[in-house]
């Protein structure tokens, strides 16, 4: 089911047409689907039923508060990994006790923040990073519920920048220094072992490389049960990919499965999914106008109004989305030629797509589809160009969850010397 859809030649957002929003609030936008937000997050809720589990939206995907505030109303849990993403569940009215915090460089501040607000768990990166938190918290008089996140060195078979559970990557305790670093944490004032965690990379098309890193995690969870070491809960990370192109990921509900099959022997460990991709990719699109067509030799060009500053994806990892016209042209109007489909900014790498057979022109509007996750987030204003709105369809209603920046505030804190 596709909450994007054609009626007639217009696309439409559930009940909207995107013109009418395009018109209304400018472009470039982001568009959001609330139901499929909302869909998104249930299929995992509703999978993961068979055991006692708690699914934790990966902020990072898309951070708008409205997005978060929609999931905290489902009863969804939060991954941060960083006080402004805890700051912005804080804002969105969600629950800290369901918040687990991952990070690779959690400061002194970051950590004194979360363990004040009282969230439900650190995920430890490093054993400087547990000795920290031990010292933090000794210091506040406090205990810090920390879990372990483990690399289990195992190959997530995606993007070389996307994977994350390699020994090589930085993210994690080697899986065979994992029992040293929790005998470690038993010994260390202020702290409460409560979990242990994974998390192997992100746009991952099987569940293959998650059971195997489930394995290992397993077996570690048996010794640490040897070891008189009690831990409450397990955290699998996120990193379930979504369809683009040609790819066939696993339906959430699936993946789920899969691994609550391997976990029927430990009914009372609670399990922590932190997807967050597989919520937000395809919950929104990325709308653009074409300002120009330009044809250099053979090569044909739609220059459009949204650039890498606005959607890095396929600048930083060669991402292939789907880009679409918001109104389709009576066959024969128009002549299809092989789109590069380019960005204002100058860079040579500022493209939204590459070699897409189009009927294209000028001034009309594009839609880049599956940009709701790693789209607003990875924004910026180089080039100095103003972030733009955010706008969240809820059946026939739009509103507005981010405002376009002004020019103004692209220099807002920024001053001249005196003289
Ligand atoms: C620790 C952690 N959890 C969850 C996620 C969310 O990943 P994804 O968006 O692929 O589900 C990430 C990002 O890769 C992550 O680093
Ligand atoms: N930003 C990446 C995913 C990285 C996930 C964070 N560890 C993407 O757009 O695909």
């Amino acid at each position: 089911m596709d909450y994007f859809n054609y009626r007639s030649e217009h696309l439409y957002a559930e009940d909207v047409n995107i013109n009418d929003i395009a018109t209304r609030y400018g472009t470039p936008c982001y568009i959001y689907s609330r139901a499929t937000f909302e869909r998104h997050y249930n299929a995992f809720v509703d999978a993961a039923k068979a055991h006692k589990n708690l699914v934790c939206y990966a902020v990072k995907a898309n951070s708008n508060i409205a997005v978060l505030n929609i999931l905290a109303k489902l009863g969804s849990g939060f991954d941060i990994v960083s006080q402004g993403e805890l700051s912005r569940v804080v804002a969105a009215g969600g629950d800290v006790n369901k918040v687990v915090f991952s990070g690779v460089a959690k400061t002194k501040q970051e950590i004194t923040y979360a363990l004040e607000l009282g969230i439900k768990c650190f995920n430890v990166e490093s054993i400087a990073e547990l000795h920290r938190i031990s010292e933090i918290a000794a210091e506040l008089e406090l205990i810090a519920p920390i879990s372990i996140r483990v690399n289990p060195d195992i190959d997530a078979k995606t993007h070389p920048y996307i994977s994350t559970g390699l020994k090589e990557n930085k993210f994690g305790i080697d899986i065979n220094q994992a029992i040293e670093v929790y005998k470690t944490a038993s010994k260390l004032p202020g702290l409460s072992i409560q979990g242990i965690d994974f998390h192997i990379g992100s746009q991952l098309t099987e569940v293959t490389p998650f059971l195997a890193a489930l394995d290992k995690i397993l077996l570690l969870i048996e010794e640490l049960n040897q070891l008189g070491i009690k831990i409450t809960h397990l955290d699998v990370g996120g990193g379930l990919g979504v369809p683009y192109q040609e790819e066939e990921p696993p339906h959430p509900s699936l993946y789920v499965d899969k691994i609550n099959d391997k976990l029927a022997h430990l009914p009372n460990l609670e399990l922590i999914f932190e997807p967050g991709r597989a919520i937000a990719a395809n919950a929104g699109i990325l709308v653009t106008k074409i300002e120009y067509l330009k044809q250099n030799q053979d090569k044909h060009f739609a220059i459009v109004d949204a650039g890498m500053n606005d959607l890095l994806r396929p600048s930083l990892y060669q991402a292939w989305q789907n880009i679409i016209p918001v109104t389709l042209k009576a066959e024969n109007t128009a002549k299809s030629y092989n789109y590069d489909i380019v960005g204002p900014v100058c860079e040579t790498g500022d493209f939204l797509g590459k070699d897409r057979d189009l009927a294209l022109s000028q001034n009309e509007l594009l839609a880049v589809r599956s940009a709701g996750a790693y789209g607003f987030t990875m924004s910026s204003n180089y080039n100095s160009r103003p972030r733009i709105c955010e706008i969240m369809v809820d059946g026939n209603q739009v509103h507005e969850i981010r405002q376009r920046e002004t020019i103004e505030q692209l220099y807002q804190g920024e001053c001249l010397l005196p003289c």
